[in-house]
């Protein structure tokens, strides 16, 4: 495996109008690295994935994928690459695997090299059994992971998913997501693009998290939880109002939550706070954690002014970057 980068992107800015939807970012994905650009809705993520898959063109800054780039390689540049941006295109009246034969066919496979994809990726898609069933038919899960299948067809280095969990059910979100994880762990670079903290916190190795255009973390997961604040609590007690006292007096930040009250702060003083409604013979009626340490950050970085300041540092931390070292990739599945 050779020291090019999977993904290079520097400076990237594309604006639509007065919007600038990708402002200056950079990221890089290495080779076998499964990356994750992470940001709530209209964060500019799809606008990344789909410079990089060349369906739009930056106003400024450098993509590459695999060393090569759209002005000086045009549509090479997807060389190794799959992927699909939203939901794949699929033929709703065909099957599965029709669909498949179909892709492997316009790919130039011959017969049997094709038959023989299409089974491996039907199986590598958990699809096996379900392939001769019209798509029509399929949940929206199962289209998701035809998508993937019709995408590995082409044996990529770089498989590009653009929220491949958005819209499915609990169930639909497992099975994906050991999906993703098993083609992680066969060596392949995937960029992943997500909402889901909680989802890229399983599957990726690296992240980029995005707010309106700007890149606010780019570093590891491992020092994106190093960064995690105290996580609130949601506490529920028969008398709230004395619950609050006690807490502020113990240090802790209280706020009113839908059906309780919502506490952050030191773990020993929660303890405390507990003793002490006991103590005040308050009950307590429910104490549970809302929200994970790292979704906590997530929702700091994305959510507070924009004018505060990037949580990344370049610091010694080498794979902790700023934001103006930033990183970026994105991919869309147009296939070509
Ligand atoms: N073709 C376009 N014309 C005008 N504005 C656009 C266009 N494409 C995207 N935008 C705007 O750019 C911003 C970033 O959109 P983008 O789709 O990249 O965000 P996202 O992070 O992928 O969000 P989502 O998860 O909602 O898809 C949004 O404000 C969006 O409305």
């Amino acid at each position: 495996m050779s020291d090019v980068l999977a993904v290079n992107a520097v400076d990237l800015t594309k604006t639509f109008g007065p919007l600038t939807a990708v402002d200056h970012i950079s990221l890089q994905v290495a080779q076998g690295e499964v990356y994750g650009v992470l940001g709530p809705n209209g964060a500019g993520k799809t606008t990344v994935l789909r410079m990089l898959f060349g369906l739009i063109r930056p106003d400024s800054g450098v993509l590459e994928v695999f060393g090569r780039s759209w002005p000086r390689d045009g549509v090479r540049t997807l060389d190794g690459v799959a992927g699909f941006i939203e939901s794949p295109k699929l033929y709703p009246g065909l099957s599965g695997r029709r669909n498949l034969q179909l892709l492997a066919g316009l790919d130039g496979l011959d017969g049997a090299t094709a038959a023989r994809r299409v089974d491996e990726v039907l199986d590598t898609v958990d699809l096996l059994g379900r392939d001769r069933e019209k798509v029509r038919g399929y949940s929206f899960g199962m289209r998701q992971r035809l998508g993937v299948a019709a995408a590995l067809l082409r044996v990529p280095r770089l498989l590009v998913l653009d929220e491949p969990a958005n819209g499915l059910d609990p169930a639909g979100i497992r099975d994906m997501r050991a999906l993703v994880k098993r083609l992680a762990g066969s060596g392949m670079t995937v960029l992943l693009s997500s909402h889901d903290m909680a989802e890229v916190e399983q599957i990726c190795d690296d992240v980029t998290i995005m707010r309106t255009g700007q890149v606010v973390y780019h570093g590891s997961i491992a020092g994106l939880r190093d960064r995690a604040p105290v996580p609130a609590h949601r506490l529920t007690t028969t008398d709230d109002d004395r619950a609050a006292t006690l807490a502020g007096a113990r240090g802790l930040e209280v706020e009113p939550a839908a059906g309780g009250l919502a506490v952050r702060g030191d773990e020993k003083a929660l303890d405390a706070l507990i003793a002490d409604l006991v103590g005040a013979g308050i009950g307590l009626r429910g104490l549970a954690m809302s929200e994970t340490p790292l979704e906590a950050l997530f929702f700091m970085l994305t959510e507070r002014p924009p004018t505060a300041p990037t949580v990344s540092s370049a610091s010694t931390d080498p794979s902790a970057a700023t934001a103006d070292q930033g990183r970026h990739a994105v991919t869309s599945g147009a296939r070509r």
